[in-house]
């Protein structure tokens, strides 16, 4: 039963017998007679006097003629427009006789009638379209045909009937479908959109190491003696910009106002991480109290071992000292390394960290020994990867162990530092450790959103990104950026192939390249580690290649071994898992193969990075099934690769292996089967 039963007003025939249907339709005649009617009023009145002469009364006056004759019954209305349209032609004899103007209206209100009847029947949304179009072509005659053209006069002579007229001063919506959508273009903010550009060709923009102002003699002989001659153009470019903002010593940056942030997005094996350690050791080499100064954070302990065994390296010779926080060692044993308690005081033990989250943050909640209150350099490695895996939320945790009010004296000290906020006079008077972060990447997200998370200051970019391969700018000089080619950055150095393959053939495609084509030592990166374990255990059942798997089924002083054991050439082919494909620096790496195809572009980029590392050369492999093919070129196409050629291998160079491989695949179900009892 309706709750609400809502009668609407259908004028005489409410009680008639007329169905719904026409009983809207005869409404709807009746409203636009009513509009005819008003634009005829306002017509004559318009055309009685000249314009200049029609005042606010004349405003008012129509605008109360309107009300009256909406209230005005209909036999009244009807000899007024009668009488209305009598005026018009008399007054204008041009115009054509009222009878024959009348009964061309009437067709129209007809002919629209009908045709509403018609879209009624078709179920299409009827518009209540006026018959009478003011502007249309019929409205020119009425005005004396006028000059000007209007919008009907632009529109096909079949749509000007179906054009809504609007009534006069008003805009009819609609039309949406004839106007093109305009293409919103991303609008970067500044600093990402217009970055400094760091040249891709290393070879070709090498800067001695004398040319950096501001390197104590002890770095430039360390340097020499590990046979740098020449930075790289991520190193010149970022060592002078990270020396800079901290020429006023440690406390704050240049006028008061805090160093600017910086990322840095440079290929795979540009030579970041000198890029970072050798700016912080020169800044950090001076200072007379051990506090924890730089704190360095990667995704991997493998990285962070890496980084921490350069920052060692380059820190001899210093009173510097640096610990690594990734759990290779015991957390008290970690504990005793940072800090000790010397006559009732806490001292620390460390003036540089490389940590992975998990540890940091163990340390930050945990060890009250470890205290960042001092902290000046934040370096974030691989922070894309670093961004994305915010678990535990390690940033907002060491910012709040970095602005933490100390205790006693600390807290009142003029050095007590508080979380910086709007640049005010009174925000910089006490002088202030700021803390710099320093961000680096060969897949750095341009993404605002994601970048927002970091609570970046003023933040500067340094990109290979725009810049044009083998220029021949001088080494550093600043090229405004071209337009962007694609958003990675790809080694200069490296050579991209894809082998089309079927799923069988793949372990047979990865035996032929190392004894036939003689490609090794080959780093080859499966998808999962059950893969890359059951590809190692078929290569060693194969017989004939050194093979070892990486990934995290083995131990990390396993790892350790593995990697180790593989830069000194005593492995031919070493089956990873991603583990392996960020960061981690392998000399000699001649081939990276993609055993199976990345499912994102930032694998393959720091897969393929593995190789074609400091300006040399490689070349990069990737398996692709017939399924694959599409949409792994389309999604390196569209990362701005410099080009991937086909390898294609033919079934007959299989041919000699396929018998012995037969074999070794029954022995490998049993190898198996028996691991799968263990
Ligand atoms: N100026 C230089 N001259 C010669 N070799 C260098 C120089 N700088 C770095 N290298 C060497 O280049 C290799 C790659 O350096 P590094 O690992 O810093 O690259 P990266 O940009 O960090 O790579 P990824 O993005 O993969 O982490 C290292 O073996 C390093 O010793």
């Amino acid at each position: 039963m309706s709750l609400f039963v809502v009668n609407r007003y259908l004028g005489e025939e409410e009680n008639g017998s007329i169905s719904k249907e026409s009983r809207s339709q005869a409404l709807l005649a009746k409203l636009q007679q009513k509009a005819k009617e008003k634009q005829r009023q306002s017509l004559t009145e318009e055309t009685q006097k000249p314009p200049k002469e029609r005042t606010q009364k004349d405003v008012k006056k129509k605008r109360k003629a309107d009300k009256d004759s909406s209230q005005e019954p209909e036999h009244n209305k009807k000899r007024k427009s009668e009488a209305a349209a009598v005026i018009v032609s008399e007054k204008d004899n041009h115009d054509e006789p009222v009878e024959e103007e009348e009964e061309k209206k009437k067709k129209q209100t007809s002919a629209n009638e009908k045709r509403k009847k018609k879209k009624d029947q078709s179920g299409i949304s009827v518009k209540s379209l006026p018959d009478t179009p003011v502007t249309g072509r019929a409205g020119l005659e009425e005005t004396g045909g006028g000059e000007e053209k209007t919008e009907t006069e632009n529109i096909a002579p079949e749509q000007t009937a179906e054009k809504t007229p609007a009534p006069t001063g008003f805009t009819v919506l609609g039309g949406f479908d004839n106007k093109p959508v305009q293409k919103v273009h991303r609008v970067l903010p500044q600093w990402l959109a217009q970055p400094d550009v760091i040249h891709r060709d290393i070879k070709g923009h090498l800067v001695n190491i004398s040319e950096i102002h501001g390197l104590s003699a002890l770095l430039v002989k360390k340097l020499q003696n590990n046979g740098i001659q020449n930075f790289f153009p991520v190193q010149a470019e970022v060592i002078p910009a990270v020396l800079e903002s901290a020429q006023q010593g440690l406390l704050i940056g240049r006028g008061g106002y805090k160093p600017r942030d910086i990322c840095v997005s440079a290929p795979t094996g540009s030579g970041k991480t000198l890029a970072f350690v050798i700016p912080v050791i020169q800044v950090l080499m001076e200072r007379v109290v051990c506090e924890v100064r730089a704190l360095a954070v990667l995704p991997t302990k493998e990285l962070a071992q890496q980084v921490c065994k350069v920052f060692a390296s380059y820190a001899e010779g210093t009173s510097l000292k640096v610990v690594m926080l990734a759990g290779q060692k015991s957390f008290a044993a970690e504990q005793s390394c940072l800090s000790e308690l010397r006559g009732g005081m806490r001292r620390s033990l460390a003036d540089i960290v490389v940590a992975t989250p998990g540890r940091l943050v163990d340390h930050i909640n945990k060890n009250s020994g470890f205290s960042l209150e001092h902290l000046r350099f934040l370096i974030i490695d691989e922070a894309d990867r670093m961004i994305d895996s915010m678990h535990q939320s390690w940033l907002s945790q060491v910012v709040k162990a970095v602005y933490r009010p100390g205790s006693g004296q600390e807290a009142m000290s003029i050095f007590r530092r508080a979380e910086p906020a709007h640049v005010t006079a009174a925000s910089l008077s006490p002088p202030q450790m700021p803390l710099q972060k320093l961000l680096f990447s060969a897949t750095l997200t341009q993404n605002p959103e994601k970048l927002q998370q970091l609570g970046l200051h003023q933040p500067r970019l340094f990109s290979s990104i725009h810049s044009q391969s083998s220029t021949s700018a001088p080494p550093a000089a600043r090229q405004t950026p071209p337009h962007t080619q694609g958003c990675f950055n790809f080694p200069e150095g490296l050579t991209e192939y894809y082998v089309p393959c079927t799923l069988s053939k793949k372990p047979l495609l990865i035996l032929h390249f190392i004894l036939r084509m003689k490609l090794s030592p080959i780093l080859c990166f499966t998808n999962s580690r059950e893969a890359a374990h059951r590809l190692f255990l078929l290569v060693r059942l194969f017989g004939g290649v050194q093979a070892a798997e990486f990934s995290s089924r083995l131990s990390p002083a396993e790892r350790k071994k593995t990697l180790k054991e593989f830069e000194q050439g005593k492995i031919q082919l070493m089956i990873s898992t991603d583990a392996a494909a960020r960061g981690i620096d392998i000399n000699g790496v001649k081939c990276v193969v993609n055993y199976d195809a990345p499912q994102y572009i930032r694998t393959y980029i720091h897969r393929i990075g593995r190789t074609a590392r400091a300006g040399k050369t490689g070349l990069a492999f990737t398996f692709l099934l017939g399924v694959q093919e599409k949409n792994f070129l389309q999604m390196v196409v569209e990362a701005g690769t410099p080009g991937i050629q086909k390898q294609i291998v033919k079934p007959e160079s299989l041919k000699g292996m396929e018998a012995r491989y037969e074999q070794t695949l029954q022995e490998l179900a049993n190898v198996i089967k028996d691991e799968k009892t263990r």
